[in-house]
């Protein structure tokens, strides 16, 4: 299944048909087109970008059909000004407003179909924000960062008087939440220590590209010659450290070859924690080997749901979902994952929600169809309407994606941090790579990048 498999040879078999480049960029998203056009600007001109799916963007997805505009990857541009994205959005003309809160048709439902009591979600939301706050997340070093929330959700909701039957379900909810906010399987997961360095641009600041996020891939597009990329063409092999004349050599699963004076690597964490063994040639350095055991990369998937005309009704619908029992078929628990169901900003007979996790593992498992008729029983059960068949379905599979194998937020685990990895960052900083070793500092070199959007 993996095309690369087919790839065998070293390093002798390869070089003589290579051709040579002065900047190979391995992956066609928002970094490696960023980087290319930067270099493309700045006069490096021999650049090739060999992206291996079939189109550009990477996780920047966006859908359309007739009047419909989804995402199924980047949504948000978030965290208002403080986000480089929102003044290019701007220049751009393509920035949307966030609907107000008011605009929305807010309901609490537990899974039964009953109006849960809204002061759980009240004593949820404060937490939510006290937790992402250092100067609280510092008491919890060691730790997993769900520690915070089990902590302060019992008092929180104690004094805000709520039924206490609806406790637990209101903790397992902000649980869910956690897990869509940070694509966390479980939220003991993830360390502290790098969560209290997790830069943090303010959830509540809701910008979109109006004409869908791919206005940034159009955009990075915009002064790189076709002849300088490559689609289709999945990088197989690196051979970075063995040419005498000091290149670096490529190998894709077309059995093209390539030998560079520079490569960027911009494939996700993901992919590389996957393939990196099969991939470099010697092995990645030891202390990059032992950093990438130490982190993982989140999955959250969409489901996206449409119809002919809202049946919910003339406003925006922000539907919170309670599990108040547990009693779903095996099959069908993947609807755990789901916290909110939310109408797409602009597309108001849309509604969408996310599944995270080990929930977005199992509905990404599934027939399409079969998602589709779990996700419709629920919302008739959790709201108690009448809903007509839909007349637009999607879901998304990061982690069935071999190119990706998840999603959003990278983040190092407690048992990274025990075994004494203090930041997410994910490499050793830069001025401690032997200076043979960087970008820029001669041929042979090799630097990883990570993702331009956080
Ligand atoms: C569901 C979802 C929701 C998100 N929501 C938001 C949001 O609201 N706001 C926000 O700012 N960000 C969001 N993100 C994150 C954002 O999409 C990413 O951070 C960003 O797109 C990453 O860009 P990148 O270029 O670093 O990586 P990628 O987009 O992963 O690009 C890497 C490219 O490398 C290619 N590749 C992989 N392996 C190889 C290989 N061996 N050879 C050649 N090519 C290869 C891949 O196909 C891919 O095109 C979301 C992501 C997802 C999935």
């Amino acid at each position: 299944q993996q095309p690369c498999d087919h790839i065998s040879g070293n390093f002798e078999d390869w070089i003589g048909s290579a051709v040579s480049k002065e900047v190979i960029i391995v992956g066609g998203g928002v970094a490696g087109l960023n980087a290319a056009k930067t270099l493309l600007r700045n006069g490096v001109k021999d650049v090739l970008v060999l992206e291996a799916q079939d189109y550009l963007g990477g996780r920047v997805k966006t859908y359309r059909q007739g009047s419909i505009l989804v995402e199924d990857g980047a949504e948000w541009i978030n965290g208002g000004a403080l986000n480089p994205l929102y003044n290019l959005a701007e220049q751009l003309g393509g920035l949307t407003q966030p609907l107000a809160v008011e605009a929305y048709d807010w309901r609490a439902q537990t899974s039964t179909g009953l109006e849960a009591d809204p002061i759980g979600y009240d004593a949820a939301a404060d937490i939510f924000v006290e937790c992402e706050d250092d100067s609280v997340l510092v008491n919890y070093h060691g730790t997993g960062y769900g520690q915070c929330y089990k902590d302060r959700f019992p008092g929180k909701y104690d004094l805000l008087r709520a039924q206490p039957e609806e406790k637990n379900a209101w903790l397992n909810y902000l649980h869910t939440w956690v897990k869509k906010e940070t694509g966390f399987s479980n939220w003991m997961d993830q360390s502290n220590r790098d969560a209290v360095h997790f830069t943090d641009f303010g959830f509540d600041e809701w910008n979109q590209w109006q004409d869908g996020f791919d206005t940034l891939i159009s955009y990075l597009l915009e002064g790189i010659p076709q002849s300088k990329i490559s689609i289709s063409s999945p990088v197989c092999k690196i051979f970075w450290d063995m040419d005498p004349e000091g290149g670096v050599l490529v190998v894709t699963a077309n059995g093209e070859a390539y030998v560079a004076d520079y490569i960027i690597v911009t494939t996700s964490l993901g992919h590389v924690k996957e393939r990196h063994i099969l991939m470099f040639s010697p092995q990645l350095p030891i202390d990059y080997q032992m950093t990438l055991n130490k982190i993982e990369l989140g999955l959250c998937d969409k489901v996206q749901m449409g119809w002919s005309r809202p049946w919910w009704g003339n406003r925006p619908l922000d539907l919170q979902i309670i599990f108040t029992s547990f009693d779903l078929p095996e099959e069908e628990s993947w609807l755990y994952g789901i916290m909110e169901v939310l109408s797409i900003h602009q597309q108001r007979n849309l509604l969408q929600s996310f599944v995270c996790g080990d929930d977005a593992l199992l509905m990404e498992q599934l027939p399409e169809e079969v998602v589709k008729q779990h996700f419709l029983k629920h919302l008739k059960q959790v709201t108690g309407q009448y809903i007509p068949e839909p007349t637009f379905f999607r879901r998304s599979r990061w982690g069935k994606n071999i190119w990706m194998r998840g999603s959003y937020n990278s983040y190092v685990t407690v048992k990274g941090d025990q075994e004494g990895l203090k930041s997410r960052t994910p490499w050793p900083n830069p001025s401690l790579i032997p200076k043979e070793r960087r970008l820029y500092s001669g041929r042979a070199s090799i630097r990883i990048i990570g993702a331009m959007v956080p």
